[in-house]
């Protein structure tokens, strides 16, 4: 029998997922030991209250409330507690006294990276994140790694389990998002510290944040991402995407960009977005995640699979517990964080892309011309126009329409092809100004099409 020396693991958290990697680590330790030379041991679990009710069965002895000592007797620190504080304290800690530290906290990554990186580095330590986007999906090894010697320059991803779940669930079974997100929560999907997290986009942006980072060697702050969440999103918008061929989806979009005054650089962005039926994104229901990575030799490249949830996260963190326990054994640097391209991160106004806007205007002649007429003087130009007018439209789908369709007035949805985002801004003021226009009832960005 192999004698392995043995690698001390801490464990601070245990909820949806931490209680998971307990349970893996102490099932399949042994079976990790042989794939990677040293055995594991699981040290403690720091958590509020030993005696609260746990999801699995552990161990009462492992658990401990002073997390500080049993972080400095670890090798390897596994920091599944969620928000910043005190999990940022704690993750210095952990990095300045030398030990690894694997995470799935994208907050503290996106708004403390460059500080935690920078600890990092000092003392030659470790630090792992593969949980932190798309959950057991390997996409920062990847992007880290395999993609390093490509360019990448555009990534669609849906990053977020617990908006998807919810989009999903408004598309196909009309349910509400309420009751959506009390199911997704339910399941462990949903952020507990904070559901707005989810639903306001937050979680998605943090995610952009480290992808873009990755993808293109820059520095991406957190509040350099544009952000809307799914909170805006009605069901009417969600009934006309159907109709119209479209799918909504909260994306996370990450690309190289050229702003209007010519300046290169990078966007990083998260909202609501229609997606044609036909893409693959469009195809990731419920809880899954998936994203799609453009890049110049490699081509289309999608990554795809389970984006939370405690056990499937589980997966990516113990891929990451086993990459640390490795370095141990063998020595050496890890593969370090690359900033070295410094491009600028462009606001929202310098991205150019499609829109789908819905208006109410009063039917009488010349409207129509008098909207292309706006549309054209903002520089943005129509690619297809549908217009109902409202009798048809209660008539033919009294559910959707029934609430915007007044006697007297029709719907245009006119799709336009791409155009800066600042533009975009410029037309929809403007036609909520104009005489003949009664209501902007819907205006969504249109993305891989
Ligand atoms: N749940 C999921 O599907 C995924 C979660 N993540 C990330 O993994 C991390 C953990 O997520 P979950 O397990 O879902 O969260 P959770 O809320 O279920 O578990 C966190 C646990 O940490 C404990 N905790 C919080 N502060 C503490 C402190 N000061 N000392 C000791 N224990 C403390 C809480 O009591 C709780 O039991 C978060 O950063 C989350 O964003 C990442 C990918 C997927
Ligand atoms: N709340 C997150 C969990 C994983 O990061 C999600 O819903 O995707
Ligand atoms: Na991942």
């Amino acid at each position: 029998m192999i004698e392995y020396r043995t690698l001390k693991v801490a464990l601070l958290g245990a909820g949806s997922v931490g209680s998971q990697v307990a349970k893996l680590l102490l099932e399949h330790g042994d079976e990790l030991a042989s794939r990677i030379g040293a055995g594991l041991e699981l040290v403690g679990i720091a958590v509020r209250d030993v005696d609260a009710p746990r999801r699995a069965d552990l161990p009462r002895e492992l658990f401990t409330t002073d997390a500080r000592s049993l972080i400095l007797s670890a090798d390897i620190v596994v920091e599944l507690m969620g928000g910043i504080d005190p999990a940022r304290e704690y993750v210095l800690l952990a990095l300045t006294s030398g030990a690894d530290v694997v995470t799935g906290n994208k907050a503290l990554l996106a708004e403390h990276g460059p500080e935690l990186f920078a600890a990092a580095e000092q003392v030659g330590a470790q630090l792992y994140y593969e949980a932190a986007v798309g959950g057991a999906i390997p996409i920062i090894r990847p992007l880290r790694e395999s993609l390093a010697g490509d360019r990448v320059e555009r990534i669609l991803g849906i990053v977020n389990g617990t908006t998807n779940f919810i989009l999903d669930r408004m598309d196909t079974a009309g349910e509400s998002m309420e009751s959506a997100l009390a199911v997704a929560t339910e399941l462990g999907y949903a952020e507990r510290s904070d559901p707005s997290a989810d639903i306001e986009g937050y979680d998605a942006a943090a995610k952009a944040a480290i992808i873009a980072g990755l993808a293109f060697h820059t520095s991406v702050p957190l509040g350099s991402v544009y952000r809307e969440g799914i909170t805006s999103v009605t069901k009417e918008q969600v009934d006309a995407a159907r109709a119209g061929g479209y799918v909504i989806k909260l994306l996370a979009i990450c690309e190289r960009v050229v702003g209007e005054d010519g300046v290169e650089g990078v966007s990083a962005r998260v909202y609501p977005a229609l997606v044609p039926r036909e893409h693959p994104l469009a195809a990731v229901r419920g809880v899954h995640n998936a994203v799609f990575v453009q890049a110049a030799a490699a081509g289309d490249l999608m990554f795809y699979g389970a984006g939370a949830g405690g056990l499937q996260t589980a997966s990516a963190v113990l891929g990451d517990v086993v990459s640390a326990a490795r370095r141990h054994v063998v020595g050496g640097p890890g593969v370090a964080e690359s900033t070295r391209a410094d491009l600028p991160v462009l606001g929202a106004e310098a991205v150019r892309t499609r829109y789908q806007i819905t208006l109410r205007v009063t039917d009488a002649p010349g409207v129509l011309s008098r909207v292309a007429a706006t549309l054209a003087s903002h520089d943005v130009s129509v690619e297809t126009l549908t217009q109902t007018v409202a009798h048809a439209a209660l008539a033919s789908d009294g559910q959707s329409a029934g609430r915007d369709a007044v006697p007297g007035t029709a719907t245009l949805v006119i799709g336009t092809h791409v155009a800066f985002e600042s533009a975009l801004a410029a037309t929809v003021g403007a036609l909520r100004d104009s005489g003949e226009v009664v209501a902007v009832t819907s205006v969504l960005r249109v993305e891989g099409a």
